[in-house]
């Protein structure tokens, strides 16, 4: 007799997943290899930026008192006694109607508190000596950058568990971390069940298909932020199955399986756990695809039973694996980012459960447009390709028209938001829903 399994709530299934969610160790690795990696302790300004008062222009640096008298009527001179350029630091007295002749980013000098550029004065040598003539009063304070003004010693700059992008590795280099924190990644293995998969160099067989699920994860891994660990595809064989699980599981600190969660006879994932002593969280969730989508757990370690089909596959990874690798590495905002935009299309289709489509997002003259790609069957594989979305369209309508309002999840983005964010009511009711024209 088959098994009846009674379907959770997205929302109870991510609860219950992350009940069991911890985070890992920090390591230093080189800057250069930060990028893409995520922060294992916060960035703390240990000193201002820029740590002292500097040109922002080529030009020279002058006592601001000494142009009191200066107008378009009233050329004054200044004798140039010196030159810096950045790097240099001149430390002589500079005295009434004197001038440095300083270069973009060097230290203004003790006695001068403005800068006027190359362009604004006229420059002549008289008697061997450089002089130039200045029409302009000065204020104290022009044209200089100022110690801390861009930040000051004691600022938070990024917090802990963010994802390092270009921007914080400059950052992180003013601050002069040659060695940077980040967060270890989890070791996340991968197994691929199926007696049907061929590997991805294997001519078509009849009957055969070849995997793509494994590579599929492993990518889904690595942009999760994680490392995966690939242990190869096997044949549905309930031994072979439950000692690579087994064995696998020790070398992980999660392991995704793909396949074989159903209730056909040669899906071993639920005899597998079962055997194992692990605990199994759900088998059956209200959504589609992906509502085989399995979770279990032994002595805290979680396994993730994703389904053999594709789309199905990939949508269980993103919703309830992804938050777990994020939280490891510390982020707080580990789930992805959710969005409001309009449907671009009809979807006629009558929705008893949660649906998280595979769509494509463009911005269209200000607006986000959200558009279903290829067919909604959780066995399609090659929409996956064009889908930078999954579009939520909550269950319990007769479907979805065109010009309505979506949420979208983004999952291409880096930035994340929170479990309180991010299972908070979708836009879903017909009653809170505007079209547009
Ligand atoms: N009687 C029922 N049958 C099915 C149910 C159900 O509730 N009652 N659920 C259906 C749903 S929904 C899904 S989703 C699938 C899930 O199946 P499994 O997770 O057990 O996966 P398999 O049976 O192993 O394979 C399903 C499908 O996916 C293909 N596959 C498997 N592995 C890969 C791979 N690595 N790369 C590419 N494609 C893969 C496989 O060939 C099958 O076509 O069950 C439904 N049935
Ligand atoms: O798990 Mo299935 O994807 O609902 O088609
Ligand atoms: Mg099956």
């Amino acid at each position: 007799m088959v098994e009846r399994r009674k379907p959770i709530k997205v929302n109870e299934a991510i609860t219950k997943v992350m009940n069991f969610a911890k985070s890992g160790m920090v390591e230093y690795v080189p800057i250069e290899e930060s990028y893409g990696r995520f922060l294992g302790e916060a960035i703390l300004a240990d000193h201002h930026v820029p740590p002292f008062d500097r040109s922002p222009y080529d030009g020279f640096a002058l006592k601001s008192a000494d142009t009191k008298m200066a107008s378009s009527k009233n050329a004054l001179s200044f004798e140039v006694i010196g030159e810096i350029g950045a790097g240099s630091v001149f430390n002589e007295p500079v005295g009434d109607n004197e001038a440095v002749r300083i270069m973009t980013g060097a230290q203004i000098p003790n006695d001068c508190d403005a800068v006027i550029m190359f362009e604004s004065v006229k420059e002549y040598v008289q008697d061997g000596k450089d002089y130039f003539q200045l029409k302009r009063k000065l204020q104290p304070g022009d044209n200089i950058s100022f110690a801390g003004e861009d930040t000051t010693k004691g600022t938070v700059l990024v917090f802990k568990g963010t994802y390092i992008t270009p921007g914080i590795v400059a950052v992180l280099a003013t601050f002069g971390y040659k060695k940077v924190p980040v967060s270890v990644k989890p070791k996340i293995g991968i197994i691929a069940t199926g007696s049907e998969l061929l590997d991805v160099d294997e001519p078509l067989k009849p009957g055969k298909i070849r995997n793509s699920n494994a590579y599929m994860v492993y990518a889904q891994v690595i942009r999760a932020g994680g490392e995966p660990i690939y242990f190869g595809q096997f044949n549905d064989e309930f031994e072979t199955c439950y000692h690579k699980v087994k064995d696998s599981l020790e070398k992980v600190d999660f392991l995704i399986t793909t396949g074989g969660v159903s209730v056909g006879d040669f899906d071993f994932l639920p005899a597998i756990y079962e055997k194992l002593g692990a605990s199994v969280l759900f088998n059956k969730i209200g959504m589609r695809p992906g509502s085989v989508t399995t979770v279990a757990e032994i002595d805290g370690k979680l396994l993730f039973g994703l389904s053999g089909n594709p789309s199905a596959c990939y949508v269980g990874f993103e919703l309830y694996t992804r938050p777990i690798i994020r939280t490891f590495l510390h982020a707080n905002a580990a789930f992805l980012k959710k969005e409001v935009a309009i449907l671009g299309a009809d979807f006629p289709k009558p929705n008893p459960f949660d649906r998280f489509v595979r769509g494509h997002l463009s911005y269209e003259t200000g607006r986000l447009v959200a558009t279903p790609v290829g067919l909604d069957k959780s066995n399609v594989v090659t929409s996956l390709a064009e889908a930078n979305i999954l579009i939520v369209l909550p269950g319990g309508t007769r479907g979805y028209e065109m010009g309505m309002e979506v949420s979208v999840i983004l999952l291409e983005d880096q930035e994340g938001t929170t479990f309180e964010n991010f299972t908070t009511a979708d836009v879903n009711s017909r009653r809170r829903q505007r079209t547009y024209e």
